[in-house]
């Protein structure tokens, strides 16, 4: 006679199911997952504490350290904020109707579980009664009760999975979009508010809606299983369902003491792998940089630095979840053969038939892992309520608009062309009045800081510019001149004073800052976007083809005609960069274009850009800085043609002739508030008139 009892060790995988349906006393519930989830999952697991450790060095004022309680509170609301707007959004009822879906195929998973655990207790008792005709009916129950049950565990995980990817698809554009809005990205990199935003949209979201799911089916089952089976086990022997309320309840309280350390390993853990990833990313991005430094050493030694630290770390962590898994696995096996010892008596006795015995041992292992849900998923929970805060902090930051946390503020509006008065008196010097053009940019009393350390950079400056004002900033080296562009474009706000801009309505109907179409910036360093040569020309106002077929903008670029190839290549030609076009293969070829072009040629393609776009007002930071004489005088030239106003920063004196202000700008003394800048005007016509004497 064979009594088929607990598998002494965890059974693999491909395995559960049928021995959960065998009714044999499965290895714990979410056992596999936890293992599959382990290595992904543990590199979530951080917790409050551990967050606000790694957030002090974050500028955002620290709230003081909450007891348990509120811990718990906090981090349920935090789940909550997170977790409900796919719920409500335009996605709902897809999104519920397949929820509802998943639990009605859970539900049945169980009523299916409960339908084995009977089948099971009369197949060993046809088996113990060597009653050969009730055997093969048993048998034939069986076959058919696998054929029937088993599409319903398959299809379960299925519909959770899509779910799941359905959910997480969601939030990531939910997510994408308020991190790409605002140049919040900008304001939370600069700022350091927050480790790896990159890291909590990947991995932290998809974390976060599998096991959102994979635990809230848990409970569920749980719940429904707790119910079925405590009946059948209570009915067969009322305190083997005591001593399991003991027992379980204990191994909670051991496993929540044993494991608590294992919350901060795993945060940092995480941290520190993601520091080792970054590193080895800035090694590719400058490749050519570190090449031309030989700095290979150098870098090796960094990298072995952030690889040990992340090293040393896990070692850590798996000492701590081998000395919790002495107790789970301890605790998991101590108990298994219990049920049959104690109800073994009243099948010696008679009171009970061979099969009840089997029976109860398998209603016991399940009531056993539903009691256990904690001892068994410690290491998952811990890491799940880390990803709760990892996101539910995130969203925070994306919900409340950063500011800089100053009193003062650089207040930045955006006007109608329509509305901008037109002959306006002084810019701090002499300036003449021009009721002819059309005024597009006021910077009034102007005071700009640094945003970390509130060096003053400007004292305040006045100025405007009208259409075809084309005005150049120069000062030495660290003077802010940059800083004042950053100050325009919105993304330094420290100090006080006016920017205005005067935009195009339609820019402002579509409630958009500035559409490149109205002012575009180009940076110091170039930008090569990831894609074609046409990708780069047409960024950053015009989309191509994306993967779900091209995405709409919602600054009225759209309405803009979008430049044909024709266009393109005309416009390669005017930069000077005609030939690029055959040298890589034609427009749609894909290159690491910063890799294989020139600075000099990237600073030409960020003209090209330009003219696409005829913004009104262009700011140039040292845009043509590479280039030389000839080329820039030709790239100037084409702008002005083009009819676009603009801003520049530049050293060179050749590029006075291009401008008709300069604004001149020395380093601030800090003691002293007095201006630190002066406008000179119509320089060509006073150099010229000099030229003439
Ligand atoms: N994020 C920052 N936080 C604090 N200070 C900063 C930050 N970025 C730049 N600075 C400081 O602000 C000052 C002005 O920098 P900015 O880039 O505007 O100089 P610049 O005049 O454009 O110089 P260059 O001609 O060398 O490009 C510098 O002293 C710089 O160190």
């Amino acid at each position: 006679m064979i009594l088929i009892t607990a598998p002494p060790f965890p059974t693999p995988c491909s395995h559960l199911v049928l021995l959960r349906h065998l009714h044999l006393p499965p290895p714990p519930p979410l056992r596999h997952e936890s293992t599959i989830h382990r290595s992904k999952i543990s590199r979530f697991r951080r917790r409050v504490s551990a967050v606000s450790s790694s957030s002090s060095s974050s500028l955002l004022p620290q709230p003081p350290r909450p007891d348990k309680a509120s811990e718990l509170r906090a981090l349920w609301k935090r789940f909550w904020k997170v977790a409900a707007p796919y719920w409500f959004s335009e996605d709902k009822d897809q999104a519920r109707l397949r929820l509802a879906a998943v639990f009605a195929l859970t539900l049945a998973t169980t009523g299916i579980s409960v339908g084995f655990n009977f089948l099971g207790r009369d197949f060993y008792n046809a088996l113990s009664n060597k009653d050969q005709e009730q055997f093969t009916k048993q048998l034939l129950y069986y076959l058919c009760g696998f054929a029937g049950g088993i599409p319903f565990f398959v299809l379960r995980d299925y519909a959770k999975e899509t779910l799941s990817l359905r959910w997480r698809s969601w939030m990531t554009k939910h997510y994408l979009q308020r991190y790409l809005k605002d140049q919040t990205f900008y304001k939370i990199q600069s700022q350091s508010m927050i480790d790896n935003p990159d890291q909590r949209i990947v991995d932290d979201l998809s974390s976060f809606t599998s096991t959102a799911l994979s635990f809230s089916l848990t409970l569920f089952s749980a719940t429904i299983d707790l119910i079925s089976f405590s009946n059948i086990l209570f009915t067969i022997y009322p305190p083997l369902f005591l001593l399991l309320l003991v027992y379980s309840l204990g191994g909670t309280a051991i496993s929540v003491f044993i494991g608590k350390g294992l919350v901060n390993l795993n945060f940092m853990q995480e941290k520190k792998e993601a520091d080792f990833r970054y590193n080895l990313v800035r090694v590719r991005e400058n490749a050519e940089s570190i090449a031309f430094y030989g700095g290979e050493q150098n870098e090796m030694q960094l990298l072995l630095e952030r690889f040990r630290s992340a090293f040393d770390n896990l070692t850590e962590l798996l000492i701590a979840s081998r000395n919790l898994e002495f107790f789970t696995d301890g605790y998991r096996y101590l108990i298994q053969i219990l049920p049959a010892a104690l109800v073994a008596p009243m099948f010696f006795s008679g009171k009970i038939e061979f099969g009840v015995i089997n029976q109860s041992v398998s209603a016991f292992n399940h009531i056993l892992g539903d009691f256990s849900l904690v001892v068994y998923q410690f290491q998952a929970i811990s890491a799940f309520s880390a990803v709760i805060d990892r996101l539910g902090e995130f969203d925070d930051l994306l919900d409340n608009n950063i500011t800089s946390h100053t009193m003062d503020e650089i207040e930045l509006t955006y006007q109608s062309a329509e509305r901008s008065s037109l002959p306006v008196d002084s810019n701090g010097s002499s300036v003449q009045s021009r009721p002819q053009n059309q005024k597009l940019l006021e910077i009034e009393e102007l005071t700009l800081q640094t945003p970390t350390n509130r060096t003053t950079l400007l004292h305040n400056l006045t100025a405007y510019i009208y259409d075809k004002d084309h005005l150049l900033i120069m000062g030495p080296s660290g003077s802010g001149k940059t800083s004042l562009l950053r100050a325009m474009a919105g993304l330094w706000r420290s100090g006080k004073g006016r920017i205005t801009f005067y935009l195009n309505p339609q820019t402002l109907e579509n409630s958009v800052k500035t559409s490149p179409g109205d002012v575009l910036f180009l940076p110091q360093r170039p930008y090569m976007v990831l894609g074609t040569l046409r990708q780069q020309l047409l960024y950053p106002a015009w989309t191509t083809t994306t993967m779900d077929g091209g995405s709409e903008r919602d600054d009225g670029m759209d309405e803009l005609k979008k430049p044909t190839t024709d266009d393109l290549m005309r416009t390669l030609k005017n930069v000077r960069l005609g030939h690029i076009v055959d040298r890589f293969g034609g427009l749609d070829s894909f290159h690491e274009w910063s890799s294989v072009l020139s600075l000099g040629e990237q600073q030409r393609l960020a003209f090209a850009r330009l003219l696409l776009c005829q913004p009104k007002l262009a700011l140039l930071d040292e845009s043509t800085s590479a280039l030389d004489e000839a080329n820039e005088a030709h790239l100037y030239q084409q702008i002005q043609s083009a009819g676009i106003t603009y801003i520049s920063i530049g050293h060179r004196q050749t590029l006075t002739k291009f401008h008709n202000k300069i604004l001149h700008i020395s380093t601030a003394d800090p003691k002293s508030i007095e201006r630190n800048w002066r406008i000179t005007e119509d320089v060509n016509a006073r150099e010229d008139s000099l030229l003439n004497q």
